[in-house]
């Protein structure tokens, strides 16, 4: 499946959404996560895409509800925390899949965790706005990625971070 959608008309940075979602290509036993697990029926179901063509920029989704509060009106850092980390997870995977020469929809994704997630709170994140993950992939170097994330809402950019991944190792997929 292909996807391409384009964010609000004549917003400053417009991008494109391109493309599967790498989670719904990750292997059925790696498919529990929280935050980004297809089979995890209480998690986020965070859906990351390359946002254009060139392979080094992705994008995920996600609109906080009510029982995500900090305060009222407000965003739990904790959440927050969560959804950059399962986009640089799945960013990782994207990239890491595609520099291994494999096509995501049919050899599937390889599978990433995270090693360090690092978070800067730069603004109060508003409740019941769609966030928009930006990720950009700075480095893949052996089994380990490195991708820099940014979360807006609306026009404002209210955190910042990074997420090291590496990719699963076999013993403990087979554990
Ligand atoms: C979920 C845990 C896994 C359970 C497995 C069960 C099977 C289930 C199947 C599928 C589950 C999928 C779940 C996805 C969930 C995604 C999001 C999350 O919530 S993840 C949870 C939080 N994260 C952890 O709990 C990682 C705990 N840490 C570890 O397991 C290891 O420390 C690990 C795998 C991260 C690294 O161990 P090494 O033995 O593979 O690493 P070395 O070979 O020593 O290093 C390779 C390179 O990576 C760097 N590196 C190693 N650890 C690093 C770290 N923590 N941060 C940054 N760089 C690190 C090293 O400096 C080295 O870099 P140079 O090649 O020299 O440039």
């Amino acid at each position: 499946m292909v996807t391409r959608r384009a964010e609000a008309a004549g917003g400053a940075g417009a991008t494109v959404d391109e493309g599967p979602a790498v989670q719904d290509h990750y292997p059925a036993d790696a498919a529990h996560c929280y935050g980004c697990g297809a089979r995890n029926p209480f998690g986020h179901h965070l859906k990351t895409r390359w946002a254009d063509g060139s392979r080094t920029e992705t994008i995920t989704r996600f609109t906080p509800g009510p029982e995500q509060t900090a305060m009222p009106g407000y965003v739990y850092g904790g959440l927050v925390a969560s959804v950059l980390d399962c986009s640089g997870t799945g960013s990782a995977a994207l990239a890491g899949t595609h520099a291994a020469g494999l096509d995501l929809e049919g050899d599937g994704s390889l599978r990433y965790v995270t090693g360090t997630l690092e978070v800067r709170y730069q603004r109060p994140t508003p409740m019941s706005v769609e966030l928009v993950v930006r990720g950009r992939v700075e480095e893949v170097k052996g089994r380990k990625v490195t991708v820099a994330l940014t979360m807006t809402a609306g026009e404002d950019e209210v955190a910042s971070g990074r997420v090291v991944a590496l990719q699963l190792p076999d013993e403990m997929r087979s554990s």
